[in-house]
């Protein structure tokens, strides 16, 4: 038996492969970039009016007196300063005139007409006017050739906006993968159904398909019934069509746990078969000769959960980020094996705490709607002490 660490670092070195596809911008949000993204132009590409006023050259006006020859619009070509003293009106997003290098805002300036002249005296001091002041300089943000996005990237709406702004209608981005979830065990029935009293409604599909549509990952579902001819042949055609099997249940002990023998069968490579974990012992982990991924999670759901949210979720998200809680409150566990309590958490003088919630063991699902995620306690201790610090395993709020 593998300890937690080897697991997932066996899981680690086996990542499912990922082919490159291109999209079009807005399906690409929450995608991987697969390639570079360059800035076509300057950012601002033109010297950009940043507020509402009068530009001139700082140099040349008269402050009491600036007499306004041109208005300049945003949209409309450049415009030149005829009169080194005098001003042209411009709109925020304008392309700067000619001549200009400053603008005062309306709010500083006051505007009157004296026949067919209009003209502006700044109504404050000199001194509050800097050069160049209101004018988003070519350039200043970044520069055309410039790498505005490294592949790898998770895209958001901020790299939306620039992909958008540099004219990238279609995207390349890593493909998502085809995943399939496949539930086993004759003991269940579909949840619209009405149980027998000796059968329960299939819930491992629902809960795995709703984690990860939380993290905008599709995924189809199937049932097999414990029968090792219909388990090879199906298993055989969903392995063709997806790149990720999670198999819940007929991993353990029992007689109908056909689910290893059947993977071997398909020549698939076992890398791993049981855990020192609690929950999540019997999971079974391997990969197709092309490279597709099997998890053969435990039937037990909070066995299932455990290990989907330990396993699973960390190779299909692009950041996972690793959190640590402190328990409140004293947990003795003996055996060999990494713990994982299904926690509460919450906040105290700023630090997340967790409280456990034992439930009634690892097919205690209805114990999990109680709490947050799990904290890890490692193999090698026995005795867990509130106010000591572990890792957390989320599934709220992924
Ligand atoms: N003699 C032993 N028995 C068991 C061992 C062991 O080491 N020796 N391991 C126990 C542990 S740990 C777990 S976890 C379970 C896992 O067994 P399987 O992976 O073979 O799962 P199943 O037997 O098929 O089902 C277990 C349990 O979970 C329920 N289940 C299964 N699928 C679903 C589903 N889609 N939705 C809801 N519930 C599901 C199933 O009805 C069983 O109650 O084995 C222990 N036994
Ligand atoms: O893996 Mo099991 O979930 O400890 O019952
Ligand atoms: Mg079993």
């Amino acid at each position: 038996m593998i300890s937690v660490e080897e697991a997932l670092k066996i899981v680690q070195a086996n990542p499912h492969s990922t082919a490159v596809v291109e999209l079009p911008l807005m399906a690409s949000v929450g995608k991987i970039l697969a390639e570079n993204i360059l800035a076509d132009r300057d950012f601002p590409p033109f010297n950009r009016v940043a507020m509402d006023g009068l530009a001139f050259c700082f140099e040349k006006i008269d402050f009491q007196k600036i007499t306004i020859e041109n208005i300049q619009f945003a949209g409309e070509a450049q415009k030149t300063l005829q009169d080194a003293s005098k001003g042209i009106e411009v709109m925020t997003g304008a392309i700067l005139p000619l001549g200009c290098d400053t603008v005062v805002r309306y709010e500083d300036i006051n505007i009157q007409q004296d026949g067919e002249v209009k003209f502006a005296s700044i109504s404050i001091a000199k001194e509050e006017i800097v050069k160049g002041q209101n004018v988003h300089v070519q350039g200043s943000d970044r520069h055309a050739g410039e790498v505005l996005l490294q592949k790898g990237i998770k895209i958001s709406p901020a790299e939306i906006a620039v992909m958008a702004s540099v004219g990238k209608s279609k995207v390349q981005v890593q493909s998502t993968p085809k995943i399939a979830i496949i539930s086993t065990g004759d003991e269940l029935v579909e949840i619209d159904k009405t149980p027998l009293a000796y059968q329960i409604r299939t819930s491992n599909a629902y809960m795995l398909s709703a984690a990860l549509q939380q993290i905008g990952v599709e995924a189809s579902t199937f049932h097999l019934i414990d029968e090792e001819k219909v388990l090879y042949q199906k298993l055989k055609e969903i392995i063709a069509t997806y790149d990720i099997l999670l198999l819940s249940g007929g991993v353990s002990a029992g007689k109908k746990d056909f689910v290893p023998a059947i993977l071997a069968d398909l020549g698939l490579e076992k890398l791993f078969h049981k855990v020192a974990q609690k929950p999540g012992k019997p999971m079974w982990f391997g990969k197709t000769p092309t490279g597709k991924i099997i998890f053969a999670l435990p039937g037990n759901p909070v066995s299932t959960f455990l290990c989907f949210c330990k396993y699973v979720l960390p190779t299909l998200k692009s950041e996972s980020k690793h959190e640590e809680v402190i328990l409140d409150k004293d947990i003795i566990f003996k055996p060999d094996l990494t713990y994982f309590v299904p926690v509460k958490t919450y906040f105290e003088a700023g630090k997340m705490m967790a409280k456990p919630f034992l439930g009634s063991g690892s097919a205690d699902f209805a114990n999990l709607t109680d709490c947050d995620g799990f904290v890890e306690l490692p193999a090698q201790k026995q005795i867990f002490k509130a106010g000591e610090v572990f890792s957390f395993v989320r599934f709220r709020g992924l």
